[in-house]
């Protein structure tokens, strides 16, 4: 197994890229403000990933930092669940090859990463009541597809069709005005295309984002223009003596060869939280858990946080990660910054719900079906991951994205176990008795997150998505939404880096 080395290649250098003069401008000594309860040079609201890096690359630059938040853990969508079958990830797992920052940061930390063991069995598609075979499904009379389309597996076609006509080839390429006749929703991407009705409806089970709808193509793009550079990294270094390259249809069996100590996908050893728990700890009393913002009183000179506990926190300056399903909660006064308000309270959050759960013996060893399946119905996806036995236990996950997520989020927990399970086994009827509920995380439901990650309705890249990152009075805003070029924990951190360049070039 791939095994975490010095991985000098791939570290961003911190002092080059914020460059050494600023770092000397920045101690010097900043107004303080009289009135608030604790102060600090700049404060900065979300211990996530965003919130932390902010943090430590400001202290490290001589800035007396606070970091609050609403939660009693720091770590935000980074979150491991310890379970009586190991500790699980609920929340981010996944460090590619290309998260140069991520990577360097572990290596700081002294955290060890390891090649991810979670290679998907076969999937088998289950749409209009019946079984499809992929491979046999250009010749179903259920594809009433049209042309090309017809030999895309129905589970993949939103993917597929998305990724075809994608025109952008560098990382910001999606805040180009160049590109923005694209800022439409999938659906009506394929209409220009001309796509059969069929295609456009399966496209709606397996597109990025929220949905066909709800989600703009450029937003989408974002993403697939990011993981072809991740897929892509150590591609030349791995060898055929590395072992052989794993495909699979979501891109969720892992390429295990070791390129610099990594493989493609790796995973934190001990659960990702050891990560934002190893930066709090370096920051030591500097986080403030169990500190819920109500309210943000901006000035030109200062920003102050009042706290659902009646207690509040000022700063010369403020950087704010809340994701904007959380900050639309919060009351700003302050000048107004229309486009960054209109995307605060306009912004949607997609959601993803997932039952993890043990599969105590391998079901399709007596049905014949393929273990993973891709469905039309409530339950969307199982995923069935490999044990490498073949036999006995193997882990699984329910993972219900869209508009599956969308309906699962109005049932309850129990509620939600008991028709994913009963689903399974009306598909499956050898999964009976056969499946244990290991943990559950609904990310709607987190009342600190109100959904797993920001998107971007058709029309928001060009009314606000290229300005809504400009400071708001003394207000930085980081945090995964506010990425320019990168995606997952990545972008949290990248965007932490961009906002504390921002704070230092004005304590200059
Ligand atoms: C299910 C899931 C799977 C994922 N998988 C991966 C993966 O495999 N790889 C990857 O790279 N990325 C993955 N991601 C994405 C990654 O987790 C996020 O991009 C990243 O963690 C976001 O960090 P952040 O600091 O921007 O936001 P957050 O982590 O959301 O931090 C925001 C913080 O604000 C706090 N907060 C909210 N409201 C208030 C308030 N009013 N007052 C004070 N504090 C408040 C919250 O408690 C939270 O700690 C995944 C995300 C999810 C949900």
């Amino acid at each position: 197994m791939a095994r975490y080395r010095d991985y000098p290649e791939m570290s961003l250098n911190r002092r080059n890229f914020l460059g050494s003069g600023l770092a000397a401008s920045a101690t010097i000594g900043l107004p303080r403000m009289a009135f608030a309860a604790e102060k600090a040079d700049v404060v900065i609201i979300g211990a996530g990933l965003s919130g932390l890096r902010s943090a430590e690359i400001l202290q490290e630059q001589g800035l007396k930092v606070l970091v609050m938040d609403a939660n009693s853990r720091v770590g935000g969508r980074v979150q491991t669940v310890q379970t009586v079958d190991g500790p699980l990830d609920v929340g981010a797992s996944q460090v590619g090859r290309g998260y140069a920052r991520v990577i360097d940061a572990c290596q700081r930390h002294g955290l060890k990463l390891v090649s991810e063991d979670r290679d998907l069995l076969p999937f088998g598609s289950h749409f209009s009541g019946e079984w499809i075979d992929g491979k046999t499904w250009g010749s179903n009379p259920l594809n009433l597809c049209e042309g090309d389309e017809r030999q895309i597996p129905p589970n993949l076609i939103g993917q597929a069709l998305c990724s075809k006509y994608n025109p952008l080839q560098e990382l910001d390429d999606w805040l180009d005005p160049r590109f923005a006749e694209y800022d439409i929703s999938l659906r009506e991407l394929l209409r220009r295309k001309g796509h059969s009705a069929q295609a456009v409806e399966l496209a709606g089970y397996s597109a990025p984002g929220i949905g066909i709808d709800e989600t703009s193509v450029l937003r989408m793009w974002q993403e697939e223009v990011r993981a072809r550079i991740e897929r892509r990294m150590g591609e030349a270094a791995a060898t055929a003596e590395n072992g052989p390259k794993r495909e699979h249809p979501f891109g969720e069996a892992n390429d295990h060869r070791d390129v610099g100590g990594l493989a493609a996908i790796n995973n934190i050893v001990g659960g990702c939280s050891a990560l934002p728990l190893a930066m709090a700890a370096k920051l030591g009393d500097r986080v403030r858990l169990g500190k819920r913002a109500v309210s943000i009183a901006l000035s030109d000179t200062g920003g102050t946080i009042a706290c659902s506990d009646g207690t509040a926190f000022s700063g010369r300056f403020l950087i704010c990660t809340l994701p904007f399903s959380m900050l639309r909660e919060v009351e700003i006064t302050g000048s107004a910054n229309p486009v960054t308000r209109q995307a605060i309270t306009t912004m949607p959050y997609a959601n993803t719900a997932r039952l993890y759960v043990t599969i105590e013996r391998p079901f399709w060893k007596e049905d014949g079906l393929p273990p993973s399946i891709s469905s039309d119905g409530p339950m969307g996806m199982f995923w069935a991951v490999d044990n490498h036995t073949g036999e006995g236990a193997h882990r699984g996950m329910f993972v219900l994205v869209g508009r599956t997520a969308q309906a699962v989020s109005a049932l309850d927990r129990a509620e939600a176990e008991a028709m994913l399970l009963g689903e399974l086994a009306r598909l499956r009827p050898a999964s009976k008795g056969a499946v244990r509920v290991a943990t559950w995380k609904d990310w709607l439901r987190d009342p600190l997150q109100r959904g797993c990650g920001f998107s971007l309705a058709p029309g928001q890249v060009n009314a606000f998505a290229r300005d809504m990152i400009k400071p708001w009075q003394v207000m930085h805003f980081a945090g995964e939404h506010t990425r320019r070029t990168d995606f997952g924990m990545e972008s949290a951190m990248e965007s932490a880096e961009r906002a504390a360049i921002e704070v230092l070039e004005r304590t200059a």
